[in-house]
């Protein structure tokens, strides 16, 4: 069984405690419920921000512990100083070591928008990144329907949250796309089997219709990388590991961001 088989497996148990737990009742009376998110696009294409999604991720499966020690408000607090479009939170507990809670800390320290970045497989999850104070979602193509796609993804629409589709190859992409989504990430990370090349991003922009932000997501750790990938078409890029590995992902991403 793939990593990916293993994640979902164990993120059915984690819903169905969290259900168990926290009631829909509970979430929708929460005080982040009321607030109007953020608009990705508005924020991923301002001119004095760098399309930059910077992440805050302290483990994967992939290269186990990356950082064990830094602040969650204190490193989204320096991303967004930095020029950062947008945060992403790991809320994966299992797996990427993430805590709910933090995105509630990364939202009461932040005013650009926030990704829950997390396997979404139930509305559930939804309405809980919409408690927390998120403003976006991803869904991931490699474990979702093409209709749990569009019922997800209107799901999160219908909540003003909006929606990254993340895929690995044409053929995901071309069973994925529906109306309800915002932008388009191209994983230059494939999580069956953890092999990175950001050819794929290169590979796939052309195939992603205009009316979609593009997005490469990881394996970015070179400030040219960007360069290339503003030019191949894309308006955001998700980097996580290349300032979390640091001793100060904070000033680490300030000095990525000097060299653009
Ligand atoms: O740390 P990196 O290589 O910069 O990658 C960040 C981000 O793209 C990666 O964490 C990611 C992309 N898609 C995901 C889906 C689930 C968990 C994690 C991810």
């Amino acid at each position: 069984m793939n990593i990916l088989d293993k994640i979902v497996i164990r993120k059915k148990e984690e819903v169905a405690d969290a259900k168990r737990l926290i009631s829909v009742k509970d979430l929708e009376q929460a005080e982040h419920f009321k607030r109007t998110p953020y608009v990705f696009k508005d924020f991923l294409l301002a001119p004095d921000r760098t399309g930059i999604i910077a992440e805050f991720k302290r483990r994967s499966p992939s290269k186990g512990l990356i950082n064990g020690v830094s602040d969650v408000a204190e490193v989204t607090r320096a991303y967004n100083a930095a020029g950062a479009s947008a945060l992403s939170v790991l809320t994966d507990v299992d797996f990427f070591g993430g805590k709910t809670d933090d995105i509630l800390a990364a939202r009461a320290a932040n005013n650009i928008p926030i990704l829950r970045k997390d396997f979404m497989i139930d509305e559930y999850q939804i309405l809980e990144a919409k408690a927390w104070g998120a403003d976006i979602i991803l869904l991931i193509a490699a474990i979702l329907t093409p209709q749990q796609i569009i019922d997800l993804g209107q799901f999160a629409h219908n909540l003003g949250l909006n929606v990254l589709l993340e895929v690995h190859n044409q053929e995901e992409l071309e069973r994925s796309i529906c109306p309800h989504l915002d932008a388009i990430g191209v994983n230059n990370r494939n999580l069956a089997d953890f092999t990175v090349d950001i050819q794929t991003s290169f590979d796939l922009v052309n195939q992603i219709p205009d009316d979609f932000l593009k997005i490469s997501e990881s394996a970015i750790s070179d400030p040219k990388t960007i360069l290339e990938l503003k030019s191949a078409g894309f308006n955001g890029f998700l980097i996580g590991e290349n300032f979390m590995k640091t001793d100060n992902p904070g000033l680490a991403i300030q000095d990525f961001v000097s060299q653009l």
